[in-house]
């Protein structure tokens, strides 16, 4: 991994590319025809792009009970006790609808409502990961989404991997249909005979699931469009090389793109860290080496102290950081952008994309700076409730008033005017 020391000319990627014209005119036609062929389209696109012949969308309950075949107890295990540790954390984040009285006779107050139905995309291949369809599925049910749709891509044999609907399952989602791409995306906005339209759109996907999720976004809403993973590791001498690297090379695993950084303030660290990465890379499995390989996506900064090691950390933004120091809590409230915060020498990342609780769909790219994980937040909206007495319109009548005819607005101005006289008279 390329060492190098920070000074003021460093700089720091701040970049979400999202598309390409070609990729982006194929993604126009798909949604144009899904609009106006509905389910044909979508039999006809997952026969050209998915080379499967279906006749129905519609996951039956026969092929969720076949797929608890191809699973082991062990997994079924995991997967229950993983939706029990992130439903108990995402119910924390509830908001409460809330009222407040004043005395003057103005009640004022934020309704929270549940989206009415939400779509959620799982990727097709090796990317179906079932931890990101609990990352998904489950803070939409604990804001009481009522209708969860999910849709991903189907195999050649005409079927959704066994995990993918185990997983499903298990958090009792009814509604699965076995299409990807940008076609699921746009069935998922406009609706087809078989899949009622959403209101929102969230998950992952590759470039054509992600271009058509932002040609969608107006219609319905979506969650973010996420780039590569990225990780960032802030550590002082106390850091044991080894398991700096192994975090490294945890997200750097997932795809080419992915960055995986080092800041530290110890060139012993730093040495160290580069050579346990060559090693424990070149152990991994084949497939694993060329998709972990850092060589462009990976790097160490050298910083002269702990405090220019923090003020790195907050120019990179990253998706996860975790802080390997001596007093890692000491240093939390100085974090001011990351999408999550793994404290301690003992707190690797993989803890938190798959079982502590927090949601691992972050915010990439730098975008730590202005945006959030994923949460119950984003299956809810809120409407302000407004509620004045006679009594209470009468004592703000000319505040109001003077502000509309500030703006020209007279109708405004007469609407508060007309309840100020005698009822009787009106
Ligand atoms: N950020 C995250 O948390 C996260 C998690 C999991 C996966 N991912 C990403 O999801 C993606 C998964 O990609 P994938 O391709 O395996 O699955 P996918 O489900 O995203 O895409 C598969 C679909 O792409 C469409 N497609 C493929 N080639 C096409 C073409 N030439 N023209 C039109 N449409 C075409 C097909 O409809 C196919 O069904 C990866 O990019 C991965 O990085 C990200
Ligand atoms: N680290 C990824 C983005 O936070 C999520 C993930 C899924 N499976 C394994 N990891
Ligand atoms: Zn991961």
């Amino acid at each position: 991994m390329k060492i190098q020391r920070v000074d003021q000319s460093t700089t720091f990627k701040r970049t979400v590319e999202v598309g390409k014209e070609k990729e982006q005119k194929i993604v126009e036609s798909i949604i144009k025809e899904v609009r106006d062929n509905g389910d044909d389209a979508l039999f006809r696109y997952t026969r050209e792009l998915d080379g499967a012949e279906l006749t129905q969308l519609k996951v039956e309950p026969t092929e969720l009970e076949e797929a608890y075949q191809h699973i082991e107890p062990n997994v079924i295990e995991a997967i229950r006790e993983a939706i029990h540790r992130i439903r108990d954390f995402h119910q924390r984040q509830v908001t409460q609808s809330w009222m407040t009285t004043k005395a003057d006779g103005v009640m004022l107050g934020q309704k929270v409502t549940p989206l009415d139905r939400v779509g959620v995309y799982v990727p097709g291949g090796k990317a179906a990961y079932p931890s990101s369809i609990m990352m998904n599925i489950i803070p939409a049910q604990v804001a009481g989404v009522g209708d969860i749709a999910m849709v991903s891509p189907v195999q050649k044999d005409g079927k959704l991997p066994a995990g993918v609907l185990v997983t499903a399952n298990e958090l009792g989602v009814k509604e699965i249909y076995k299409v990807g791409g940008a076609q699921a995306v746009a069935a998922l906005a406009y609706g087809t005979e078989t899949i009622a339209p959403v209101d929102k759109i969230t998950g992952p996907g590759n470039i054509y699931v992600a271009l058509a999720k932002r040609a969608v976004y107006g219609v319905v809403d979506i969650d973010m469009i996420a780039g590569p993973s990225d990780i960032t590791v802030l550590a002082d001498e106390t850091a044991i090389p080894s398991h700096v690297a192994a975090d490294l090379l945890s997200q750097a695993e997932h795809d080419e793109l992915a960055t995986a950084i080092l800041v530290t303030d110890s060139e012993e660290l730093a040495e160290e860290v580069s050579k346990q990465v060559e090693l424990q890379l070149s152990s991994l499995p084949k497939e694993a080496i060329a998709r972990a390989s850092i060589e462009g996506q990976g790097k160490i900064y050298v910083t002269k102290d702990l405090e220019e090691s923090i003020d790195t950390v907050n120019q990179i933004a990253p998706e996860h950081l975790e802080i390997i120091v001596q007093n890692p809590m000491e240093q939390l409230g100085k974090i001011r952008h990351a999408g999550a915060i793994f404290l301690g020498p003992h707190t690797t990342e993989p803890i938190g994309d798959y079982f502590a609780g927090p949601n691992h769909v972050l915010p990439t790219e730098g975008t730590a700076r202005f945006s959030s994980p994923l949460s119950v937040d984003d299956f809810v909206k809120k409407s302000s409730v407004l509620s004045y007495s006679k009594e209470a319109l009468l004592a703000q009548a000319d505040a109001i008033t003077t502000l509309a005819r500030l703006e020209g607005l007279e109708a405004h101005a007469r609407a508060v005017e007309i309840r100020l006289g005698d009822e009787e008279n009106d």
